[in-house]
């Protein structure tokens, strides 16, 4: 295991044999941020019947052109009566078209003399008309499984009057700190103590991935407490996430663990930062394995880590695969780098000019430095033993999605 392992190696790996959970049923409104286990078919057209796009005067074409008398009024959620030749409707936006009428003029165009509404001339046939299936045929596909719930997706289920869906049960996720200097926001810190930064940036990243991270546990650089809660956490949970404890310091025990737990596919990759990853499964007896992803403790390694793997990892989880990659961008680099066998994820911010994209990188990339995650909006990726100067075409991962 000592060479440096590809990230691709990794992720085919991590995903080796990972299915998509059981579905549940949940209301829509539970659902939301959820990922669709089935596709969902539409019932009814929308909209449900031709209706106006304007207010205005709903007509016949060839009663264009002339003054005409106002036969009824229509609005938004009345039924419309038959409309004769020679006549128009009044009528607001939503409303029912009258049969016999097919074009809508908008009032602006009208000029009301006597009562009568004076029509201009060449209004064609369906001006400002919604027909009625526009949006949406019934029968069609509505939304496809594996899609998540954002707000139009919402939207389009109410605007069917379906009120529940069957969704991807969230994958359970175990979140577990290592090393002895943690300690909780909240209590004091003593001398060469400090406060865990991965676990609240972890939590908020997995559940942004989709997932529920149900239990906690900051483990103590002893090699028992690391197995016992390592088996803890498996029993618990689909995924067990670590941070630290996986380079080669006399007090990282997690790698040893894993491996008497279970196995441990795979450790260091060829990516800076985050080279320690570690990546395994947990036994848990008759109920299959967890899975196991062993981040570096170093702040910016677990923030890129997690992009990099917990996303897809959570994304085969659900099915979803908007969560498998990040959409990649190309911009003009405004720094320069040079790498060795390790491929670097810079964390830059990316500005937009006339020339297109170009990334901005945080002036200190060390890997504890976590101020470069906070303002960063993609991942700029300078490959293994490759070399950038500034206004050279830079490759960005796209970190400003779910
Ligand atoms: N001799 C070597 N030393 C190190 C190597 C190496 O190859 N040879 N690799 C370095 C690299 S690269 C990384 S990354 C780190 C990762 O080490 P670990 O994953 O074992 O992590 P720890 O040693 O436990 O912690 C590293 C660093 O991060 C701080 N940390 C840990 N957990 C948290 C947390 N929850 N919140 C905030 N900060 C945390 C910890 O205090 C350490 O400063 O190893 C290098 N060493
Ligand atoms: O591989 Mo480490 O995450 O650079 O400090």
């Amino acid at each position: 295991m000592a060479d440096l392992q590809s990230v691709e190696t990794a992720l085919s790996a991590l995903l080796d044999g990972v299915s998509p959970l059981p579905a549940e049923t949940l209301s829509c409104e539970a659902a939301a941020g959820r990922v669709l286990a089935e596709a969902v078919s539409a019932r009814l057209d929308v909209p449900a019947f031709d209706n106006s796009a304007m207010d205005g005067y709903a007509l016949h074409h060839d009663d264009t052109g002339r003054a005409l008398p106002i036969a009824q009024r229509v609005v938004a959620g009345q039924p419309a009566a038959p409309l004769a030749r020679g006549s128009c409707a009044r009528i607001f936006t939503g409303g029912e078209l009258p049969p016999g009428a097919d074009c809508v003029v908008m009032q602006e165009q009208v000029e009301l003399i006597d009562r009568e509404a004076v029509i201009p001339t060449g209004i064609p046939a369906g001006n400002n008309i919604r027909r009625r299936g526009r949006d949406v045929a019934a029968g069609t596909r509505l939304l496809d499984a594996g899609q998540r719930l954002e707000a139009a997706a919402l939207g389009h289920l109410a605007g069917q009057g379906i009120t529940g869906v069957a969704v991807r049960r969230r994958p359970r996720v175990a979140l577990l700190s290592t090393g002895d200097e943690i300690v909780a926001p909240g209590q004091p810190l003593g001398p060469g103590q400090i406060y865990n930064s991965n676990r609240p940036m972890l939590t908020r990243l997995l559940e942004r991935f989709g997932a529920e991270v149900v239990w906690r546990a900051e483990v103590p650089d002893s090699a028992d407490e690391t197995r016992r809660l390592l088996g803890e956490a498996a029993r618990r949970a689909d995924v067990v996430v670590t941070t630290g404890g996986v380079s080669v310091g006399e007090a990282d025990h997690v790698k040893q663990a894993v491996a008497e737990l279970g196995r441990l596919d795979l450790w260091r990759l060829a990516m800076r930062p985050g080279k320690p990853l570690a990546l395994g499964r947990l036994s848990r007896g008759a109920a299959g394995e967890a899975r196991f992803v062993g981040l570096p403790g170093n702040p910016v390694s677990s923030f890129v880590g997690a992009w990099l793997f917990l996303r897809p990892l959570m994304g085969a989880l659900l099915g979803c695969p908007s969560l498998a990659g990040l959409p990649t961008l190309t911009a003009r680099a405004d720094f320069a780098a040079k790498t060795g066998p390790r491929r670097h994820y810079m964390r830059v911010q990316l500005g937009f000019d006339e020339g297109g994209a170009h990334a901005l990188a945080f002036g200190d990339q060390n890997s504890a430095v976590l101020s470069s995650c906070v303002e960063a909006d993609a991942l700029a990726v300078i490959p293994e033993h490759g070399s950038i100067q500034p206004g050279d075409p830079v490759q960005c991962l796209w970190l400003q999605v779910p």
